[in-house]
């Protein structure tokens, strides 16, 4: 009954203010998931109110997510396992931990969460997170003494077994002499001798080598942009990089211009500062709500999800709403740009959850051209923030070396000859603390025939 009550407590408080602290949001979706499921089961349910309690489930796939949520911003972030499982986000920097993001509540796991992103980890054969988190799973259930209850999915002698398999896979341990195939190994006080047996856990964490990615080339610069923001390049060392405040010669925008910054000249990008008004941002947040589902990438011919882009999104016609209108009127008289469809495309809302990203891509198609508006690759990206986020979700520009995290930003992606700029390579750095939301215009090469001259020379 507490649980549950503190759970409508959560939600009363809106699921923003739940959702913001990814410890919370895992917990949340936990509970939702598993231990609701034993309220719905149980007896008093069964009698009356079975139909109405089954509305809260939520998916597999979801718990999975945040599990691996928390896995990537763990990477990402560089994050210590053993600070995260007691709600804080500590990096260990010259051999101390020191505190990533000071969070104003902390929320604590269990060792059956523990266990959780463990067992996620260990079905997908990432021995390397399973080993950290298995680790802090038999801590915790060890302390609480090892005792079952009835809300957790493991117990301590699970989380024995997938440790001392895992511990096997990642430190290449022959484990000859105990019967090895699948769940044989049943009893608790062999894996405790198997681990006694083994050197310091510790130890063993520490010498634990993540994996090389072999699908992410720029791993390394990436994250170090995520969290560091990178180098931003600065006016005095290079005068064409300036600040200004900009009408485009609009007598529209003469009362009110934009506050400019030119951030990069290769590749181009300029961010403008207050783009948008606070009331805008909630204009296009909530018209874009019904529509929003899983965001997909293009695979060949088709389009498809993909662990690389983990979000929800929307697209919203100019005709949703009038601030979505008056939007696509505002980037056009900055950029000079012919923004109407199918020249733009319709403007995508983008929200990301739990450690919800987007890893390095290019906007344009390698490929050009083969988007189905037929009216040329994407030549330049307007990207409006709608939300400031707390901790990380930068966009990151992995040449350019720095990450913008709020304002509106334009960039190119193609060159005046019409091949891809490959320095536009960016990303969306996973959100570490909040609820990240932008506004993707993406604007084509055909109708600019006279507002963006073409050239023959593959520099500019
Ligand atoms: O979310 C971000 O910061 C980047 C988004 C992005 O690059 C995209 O949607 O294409
Ligand atoms: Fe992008």
């Amino acid at each position: 009954y507490d649980k549950v009550s503190d759970l409508h407590t959560e939600l009363y408080k809106g699921p923003a203010a739940a959702m913001a602290n990814p410890l919370a949001a895992f917990t949340l979706i936990k509970r939702l998931h598993s231990e609701w499921q034993n309220v719905v089961n149980s007896n008093e349910a069964l009698e009356n109110s079975q139909g109405w309690l089954t509305a809260f489930f939520t998916d597999t796939s979801d718990l999975q997510g945040a599990a691996k949520g928390l896995m990537r911003l763990q990477d990402v972030y560089a994050l210590q396992v053993a600070s995260l499982v007691r709600g804080r986000f500590q990096r260990v920097t010259d051999g101390r931990p020191t505190d990533v993001y000071l969070s104003t509540v902390s929320v604590p796991l269990s060792g059956d969460d523990c266990f959780l992103v463990g067992k996620v980890a260990y079905e997908q054969e990432d021995y390397y997170h399973s080993v950290q988190w298995l680790e802090e799973s038999v801590r915790l259930f060890r302390g609480t003494g090892g005792e079952w209850s009835p809300e957790n999915e493991g117990t301590l002698e699970d989380a024995l077994d997938h440790l001392a398999f895992s511990h096997f896979k990642v430190g290449g341990r022959t484990l000859g002499k105990y019967p090895m195939n699948g769940r044989v190994l049943q009893n608790i006080e062999k894996y405790e001798k198997l681990l006694v047996s083994s050197p310091p856990i510790s130890m063993i964490v520490d010498g634990l080598k993540r994996p090389t990615s072999n699908h992410l080339r720029t791993r390394d610069t990436y994250e170090r942009l995520c969290q560091t923001q990178g180098s931003k390049p600065m006016q005095f060392k290079n005068p064409k990089l300036f600040c200004d405040y900009f009408t485009n010669g609009n007598p529209q925008l003469l009362l009110l211009p934009v506050r400019r910054e030119v951030l990069s000249l290769q590749p181009y990008v300029v961010v403008y500062h207050n783009f948008i008004t606070d009331t805008e941002a909630e204009d296009i947040k909530r018209t874009s709500h019904p529509g929003l589902k899983r965001s997909v990438v293009a695979a060949g011919e088709k389009q498809a999800t993909a662990e690389y882009r983990i979000s929800k999104s929307a697209w919203l016609k100019g005709s949703a709403h009038s601030t979505v209108g008056k939007l696509d009127h505002k980037i056009s008289m900055l950029t000079g740009l012919n923004v109407k469809h199918p020249y733009g495309e319709y403007l995508q809302v983008v929200n990301y959850g739990i450690g919800g990203h987007y890893e390095p891509h290019f906007d344009h198609s390698p490929s050009s051209p083969v988007f189905k508006l037929k009216t040329g690759n994407r030549v330049a990206t307007f990207m409006i923030y709608l939300s400031s986020v707390e901790a990380g979700g930068s966009t990151a520009f992995i040449y350019a070396n720095f990450s913008v995290p709020k304002a509106a930003i334009f960039w190119w992606n193609l060159h005046r000859n019409g091949q891809g700029d490959a320095d536009t390579l960016h990303a969306g750095c996973p959100v570490l603390i909040g609820d990240k939301w932008v506004a993707n215009k993406w604007i084509h090469e055909h109708g600019q025939e006279f507002q963006h001259r073409c050239s023959l020379n593959p520099e500019e």
